[in-house]
């Protein structure tokens, strides 16, 4: 697979790199932030017709995520969002979107940078140049698709410009998952109060109750299968309803940096995450069962300089692969952590929210300027101010046990 990285001019166009002199392409063009399944049946699509008409398989991926962007010039007089800032409500990483596409077959990954300037090109030049540098032949799209200046080209627009033009035709996927679900318009993340997976608050609602629940949280309908969903699942700590529709667990990446050192000294040392470093969406605060996956010593390109840095490198991606595989020796259940450690913050004074990460492992680790992987599996319990360490360390024990259960 290549990966391109783009970046347009000041006008807002794109060097597209030419593919081929003769062999055509088959495009999709969108965020894929999370790469759930509705992307991956979007994606699996390009390729089966890519394979059909023995053409290239082509993604072109928006970095950063374009609602980032206008939000960031709406409040910044129509500035381009700076290039590296962190993204606290991406799903996952670029790296980690482009990682999927490669297993699921695509030839080509365009990473275009999502410029203002960009963002002003209307959708029949944006296809026109789809068309005339990369040998668009078939454009797949979901439904609710829509691109280019004030988002006019919706499927119905370009539907009609394909068969005006006749150069190009679309394929639409339909709509995957099972249909919508309201969600709450000010959905904060919450932590629950009770230990175990959360269940969904509206289960088991007749109409009447549903629509007094709707009412109340001013919910909305969202697509079941979507990021806005999958974040505000893991805003309530469902991890298992989140994973179901993201068909893998939810992961955030992160540089192992030194904590307070009081783990080791209770037998449970943990990996700390460095806050800056962080790429992926933060699940709320809570204790989880999940993995630690050692992908190495972090280098240049360790996503401490946010989501959108792609390590459009093979070699390096294909070590990561084999890092991430199931049964690789650099993956280890592990019992995670996110919150501010009420247990000792009186104390300390320090009470700064910490991601950290217990690997069950026989040996000792030494993970401190790695980038490590933290994959969810599933929600243990909110976190707690134990009276004592002697009280926590024998929940840690408890919390370890299921831990291993739920990976085995
Ligand atoms: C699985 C797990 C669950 C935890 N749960 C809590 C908790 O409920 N309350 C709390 O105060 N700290 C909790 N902690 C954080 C511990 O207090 C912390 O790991 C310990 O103080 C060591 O901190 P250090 O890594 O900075 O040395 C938890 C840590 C882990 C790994
Ligand atoms: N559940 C789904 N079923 C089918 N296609 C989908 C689904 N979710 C997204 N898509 C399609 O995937 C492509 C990429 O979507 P993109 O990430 O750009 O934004 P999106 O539609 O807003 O996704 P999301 O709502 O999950 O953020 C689009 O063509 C979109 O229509």
């Amino acid at each position: 697979m290549n990966i391109t990285r783009l970046t347009p001019d000041p006008t807002g166009l794109v060097d597209w790199p030419t593919l081929s002199n003769d062999k055509k392409s088959v495009v999709t063009v969108g965020v894929f932030d999370g790469m759930h399944r509705g992307h991956q049946a979007v994606i699996a699509r390009v390729v089966e017709l890519a394979k059909q008409y023995d053409a290239f398989s082509v993604v072109v991926l928006f970095d950063p995520r374009p609602d980032a962007a206008h939000r960031y010039a709406a409040e910044h007089n129509g500035m381009d969002l700076p290039a590296g800032t962190p993204d606290p409500q991406a799903l996952s990483g670029v790296d980690d979107r482009v990682r999927m596409m490669r297993d699921l077959g695509v030839d080509q990954v365009l990473i275009v940078r999502y410029t203002m300037a960009f963002a002003a090109k209307s959708y029949r030049f944006f296809l026109g140049q789809m068309v005339g540098k990369l040998g668009m032949r078939t454009l797949v799209l979901g439904q609710d698709a829509a691109m280019g200046k004030g988002r006019a080209g919706d499927v119905k627009a370009i539907a009609t410009l394909a068969a005006a033009t006749g150069v190009f035709e679309l394929d639409v996927v339909d709509d995957r998952g099972p249909g919508q679900v309201r969600i709450p318009l000010d959905a904060e993340p919450h932590m629950p109060t009770e230990w175990g997976e959360p269940k969904d608050p509206t289960a088991g609602m007749g109409k009447a109750e549903l629509r007094a629940w709707s009412k109340k949280h001013q919910a909305r309908l969202h697509r079941t299968w979507s990021s806005t969903n999958v974040r505000y699942l893991l805003g309530q700590g469902r991890i298992a309803d989140a994973d179901a529709i993201l068909g893998h667990a939810h992961a955030v990446e992160g540089t192992v940096v030194h904590g307070e050192e009081r783990g080791r000294t209770i037998g449970f040392p943990t990996a700390n995450l460095d806050e800056a470093s962080i790429v992926g969406y933060l699940p709320v605060d809570g204790v989880y069962a999940g993995w630690l996956v050692d992908m190495g010593p972090a280098g240049d390109g360790d996503g401490a300089a946010g989501a959108g840095d792609a390590r459009a490198d093979d070699r390096v991606a294909s070590d990561d692969k084999a890092r991430i595989a199931a049964g690789s020796p650099w993956r280890w259940p592990a019992a995670i952590s996110i919150g501010t450690k009420p247990t000792f913050s009186e104390t300390t004074g320090l009470h700064e929210r910490v991601v950290e990460a217990y690997a069950i492992a026989d040996d000792w680790l030494e993970l401190y300027g790695h980038r490590v992987r933290v994959e969810f599996v599933g929600f243990l319990r909110p976190q707690v101010k134990f009276d004592s360490a002697d009280d926590l360390v024998a929940e840690l024990g408890r919390n370890v046990e299921e831990t291993k259960r739920l990976t085995a």
